[in-house]
């Protein structure tokens, strides 16, 4: 028996489904996961010596790489000042300074400990300001696990099909309304019926939670002028696209302005964070300021912000955007070709340091597109990467994340195994 495999019989005992996040247990591409060792830069190392080239990344957070020196030191030194102080520090105000910077939409920023709990306390907020109870949100978005969100939830909801939740109480998954992404008649028609109990729209501006679908030109602006029309906060969920698309996220490159924009992943460089954040006169309704209340034991954790910062730092160096951009052309393009070359249906997305695969000649830009992909296909060419040493997500409804480490050699590889792969599965 492999180390893996033993290790897998024993987490399968002890956790649900062995695992302490569903999209890890390559339930929907069959198999085992493997368990990761050590990683470092591009790549992961399992418990078995295997190496693998990784485009999950830690599921978002290593835009800089695995272990990268600069988070690494940056903890250490926060580690030799304490764990955790429950009281204000320092880091946490650079960290607020350092987000408004970047995004100046958010003028007032409160941290917590998860892009889940960034999502539920921003729709808290929405709702305490407007004093209305409705939510929308998209079919195939996810904002994590929040019961609010657990209806025609993307990711690892969708994986499993399991897009709505036992354990959400009907009348509250009755508040939430799904509109499909992309579709601007749509949206018109809901809040032309409902737009006056809406408190908050929430969005991912690029949907990495059914693949990654991009949103149509002008769909973003149609948003926010319904949401301004009929006084409902617009919420980006930045979570995966913050930091990781621009420096100023989605927002800066489609040039919207949000009332509220959740984060996480890449400001915690790895560690556990979240952050939301917005307008001010609507932050300043939260507690203490205000009465909206939200709070956490270890939010604003001075480890965690040392983590933070160093990742932000190390986003904001010249010219990082467009190499990171760079090399997901580089790898987006290479893996069309041997498509093509292979014959098989397939096109991809990208933007920025994220990117889509589907086994769909059309080019999707709809959930229900995303779904009409083979998915089967998509199966055998996951598990002949993995085979070849690479690591893609292990189901074909998330988004594909580069780092700055990839090299070109990574990338040539990755294709070189993609092109071996698509004639084994054509
Ligand atoms: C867009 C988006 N929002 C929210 C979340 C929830 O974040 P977390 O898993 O940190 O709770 C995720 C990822 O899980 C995400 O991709
Ligand atoms: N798609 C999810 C977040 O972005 C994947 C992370 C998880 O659910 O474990």
């Amino acid at each position: 028996m492999t180390r893996n495999a033993d290790l897998f019989a024993r987490a399968r005992h002890r956790l649900p489904g062995g695992v302490n996040s569903p999209v890890r247990a390559f339930r929907s591409v069959g198999g085992e996961p493997f368990f990761t060792a050590r990683a470092e830069g591009p790549y992961l190392w399992d418990v078995d010596g295997q190496r693998y080239i990784d485009y999950v990344g830690s599921w978002g957070p290593m835009i800089a790489g695995h272990n990268h020196p600069a988070i690494r030191e940056a903890v250490a030194r926060a580690i030799g000042n304490g764990l955790s102080f429950g009281t204000p520090c320092e880091a946490e105000v650079t960290m607020a300074e350092t987000i408004c910077r970047l995004v100046p939409s958010v003028e007032v920023v409160r941290m917590v400990n998860s892009g889940t709990e960034a999502t539920m306390s921003a729709i808290r907020v929405a709702r305490g300001a407007t004093g209305r109870s409705r939510i929308v949100k998209f079919e195939g978005c996810y904002h994590g696990h929040g019961d609010a969100f657990l209806v025609k939830a993307g990711s690892g909801a969708l994986t499993f099909g399991l897009p709505d939740s036992p354990g959400v109480p009907k009348p509250l998954a009755d508040l939430t309304l799904t509109l499909p992404f992309n579709d601007f008649e749509a949206a018109t028609t809901l809040f032309e019926r409902h737009g006056d109990e809406i408190a908050g729209l929430i969005v991912e501006p690029v949907v990495g939670n059914a693949n990654c679908i991009l949103p149509r030109d002008g769909y973003l602006q149609h948003l926010r002028e319904l949401c301004t029309r009929y006084g409902t906060i617009l919420i980006f969920d930045e979570v995966m696209t913050g930091f990781r698309v621009a420096l100023g996220g989605a927002q800066e490159r489609f040039g919207i302005r949000p009332d509220l924009t959740t984060f996480g992943k890449v400001i915690g460089g790895g560690m556990p964070v979240g952050a939301y954040g917005g307008r001010r006169d609507l932050m300043e309704q939260v507690a203490p300021a205000g009465p909206i209340y939200q709070a956490g034991t270890l939010s604003g954790n001075p480890v965690a912000m040392a983590a933070g910062l160093a990742s932000l730092a190390l986003v904001q160096e010249p010219g990082f955007h467009a190499r990171l951009e760079a090399k997901t052309i580089a790898l987006t393009d290479g893996l069309q070709a041997a498509a093509d070359e292979a014959g098989l249906p397939f096109s991809t997305t990208r933007i920025g340091g994220m990117f889509g695969l589907y086994f769909n000649r059309d080019h999707v830009d709809s959930y229900a597109k995303a779904m009409a992909s083979d998915a089967a296909m998509f199966k055998r060419f996951f598990h002949g990467m993995l085979a070849r040493g690479v690591y893609l997500a292990p189901s074909a409804f998330e988004a594909g994340f580069m780092s700055i480490a990839h090299a070109d050699a990574d990338i040539s590889a990755t294709i070189d195994a993609a092109r071996e792969t698509m004639r084994e599965i054509g």
